[in-house]
């Protein structure tokens, strides 16, 4: 697939609220993802023999459904989004050629270029949802304008109220 590099990707903002996303992977990576998706998903199911203790909180919880096992293709037949997230870049890769085959958006954490979307860094506020990427070339640049979008998003509710 070409990709247009030289235009940014268009923040859309999409509805995940009656959507199933699918993470697969269970550690660190899909920890930070789940914890943000947890405000804008309707259902996240995680697919990984072992997950943090992070993840194992949120299924004790209902948060999340887990299906105790390796990725297979079936797993993702009925995904609205997937994020391939396991240390194994095979399997991610694997899972990103069967997104592609049933059209179902993804997301590759090692490796940008397989990327239908990026994950954004996101500050939600009252009514006010923001999220950032810097074009998948500085994730630390995404997470200081994140924090900074943050305050400005806190300062405006505020203002707002009084
Ligand atoms: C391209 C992108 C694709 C995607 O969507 O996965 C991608 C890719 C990669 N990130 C890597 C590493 C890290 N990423 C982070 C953090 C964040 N990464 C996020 C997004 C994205 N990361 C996408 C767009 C990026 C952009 O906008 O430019 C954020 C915004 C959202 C989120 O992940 O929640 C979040 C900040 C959230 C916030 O705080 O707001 C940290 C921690 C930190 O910076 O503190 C580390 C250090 C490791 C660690 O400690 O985890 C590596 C491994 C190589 C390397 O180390 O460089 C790759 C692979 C590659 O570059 O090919
Ligand atoms: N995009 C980003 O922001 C970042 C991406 N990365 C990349 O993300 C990936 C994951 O990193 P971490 O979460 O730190 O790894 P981790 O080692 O904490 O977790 C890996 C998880 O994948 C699971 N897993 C392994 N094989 C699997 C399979 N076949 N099916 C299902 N689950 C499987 C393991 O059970 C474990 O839960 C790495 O490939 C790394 O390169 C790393 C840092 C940041």
């Amino acid at each position: 697939m070409k990709r247009y590099e030289e235009k940014p990707f268009f923040p859309m903002f999409i509805d995940l609220s009656k959507k199933k996303v699918v993470v697969i992977g269970g550690g660190r990576i899909a920890g930070r993802r789940i914890r943000t998706l947890l405000s804008f998903a309707g259902q996240i199911c995680v697919i990984a023999p072992e997950v943090t203790e992070e993840i194992e909180g949120y299924i004790k919880e209902g948060m999340v459904t887990h299906l105790k096992t390796r990725y297979a293709p079936e797993l993702i037949r009925d995904a609205d989004l997937v994020l391939a997230a396991t240390d194994d870049p095979a399997c991610n890769e694997q899972a990103a050629d069967e997104c592609r085959r049933r059209g179902i958006p993804v997301n590759v954490s090692h490796k940008k270029e397989l990327c239908d979307f990026y994950f954004p860094g996101t500050a939600v506020c009252g009514d006010l949802t923001a999220g950032v990427t810097a074009s998948g070339r500085d994730h630390g640049k995404a997470k200081r304008a994140r924090e900074e979008i943050e305050k400005i998003l806190i300062k405006l509710e505020e203002e707002t109220k009084a």
